[in-house]
């Protein structure tokens, strides 16, 4: 198991020194590994554990920031699990400290809902035509998942055919991740999303880590005394890097060790 880069300890050593820290983790491919089927992911129990021992530290608010929909996020991360969640990519938020009266999630307008039906319909069409090729459905979003395609031609070919029957319709965000295509009719993001956590629960510094593209909107928002964390390849805007999931229990490990 490859160890955490020194430079990375150093970071999280002083990330540790602020007073009220936000540690906030994406769920597929960073607290679980990826897996062919959605439903069978489950978060790493090691890292589960920390975490949730995270979340008893004096000063340490913990989220997970998921582009799954907060149903299907519970039923794959038991309890105990973080009290603040957010799901589809930002659009639903979970935060029992913030006033019970605001919505999870917003309601869709009459054109969104319309959208969505139709974005659904023709993402439907593409995966009836290839072997392997499913639906995800979330209230704002639908989702092809090509990962147990019979071959990466095929996979690619749904993607190119989702985005293609897509290129007509307006008020759509289409996000290209990690073997999926995801048209959403909400436009907000796990940047938004964690702009808006850091004020609600008053912390003066948040830790993200994330795998995925659409997780970079979430590093972007990032100030001096905070920190992000990628895993695995691929370009991206935080400043440090760990190899596999595998390696996030240590990383908390360490985290909880500096707050003791
Ligand atoms: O932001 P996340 O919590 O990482 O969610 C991103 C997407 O994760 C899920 O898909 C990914 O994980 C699946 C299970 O390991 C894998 O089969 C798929 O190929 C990955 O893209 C989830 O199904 C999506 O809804 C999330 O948007």
């Amino acid at each position: 198991m490859p160890k955490l880069a020194p430079e990375l300890y150093a970071a999280l050593s002083t990330f540790a020194g602020h007073r009220r820290i936000l540690v906030a983790l994406d769920f597929d491919g960073t607290l679980s590994p990826l897996v062919d089927r959605p439903e069978d992911a489950r978060p790493t129990p090691q890292a589960a554990q920390v975490f949730e021992e995270l979340s008893q530290q004096y000063g340490v608010r913990t989220a997970v920031v998921s582009g799954r929909n907060l149903d299907s996020l519970t039923e794959v991360y038991p309890a105990p699990r973080p009290e603040n969640l957010i799901g589809s990519h930002g659009a639903e938020r979970r935060v029992p400290s913030v006033s019970s009266d605001s919505p999870e999630q917003p309601e869709l307008s009459a054109s969104q809902r319309a959208n969505l039906k139709e974005l659904t319909a023709k993402l439907s069409e593409v995966a009836q035509r290839h072997e392997g090729v499913s639906l995800e459905y979330k209230p704002s979003a639908t989702v092809l998942h090509v990962r147990q395609a019979p071959s990466i031609e095929v996979a690619d070919a749904a993607i190119i055919e989702g985005q293609q029957a897509l290129a007509h319709l307006d008020e759509l965000r289409l996000m290209a991740g990690k073997s999926v295509l995801e048209a959403s009719v909400h436009s907000g993001n796990k940047g938004q999303a964690l702009q808006w956590l850091r004020e609600v629960l008053d912390v003066d510094a948040l830790l993200f880590i994330g795998d995925d593209v659409t997780d970079e909107d979430g590093f972007r928002i990032l100030n001096r005394e905070d920190l992000g964390i990628k895993v695995g390849e691929g370009p991206t805007l935080a400043a440090h890097r760990i190899e596999t999931p595998e390696m996030l229990p240590e990383l908390l490990e360490f985290l909880l060790s500096m707050r003791n």
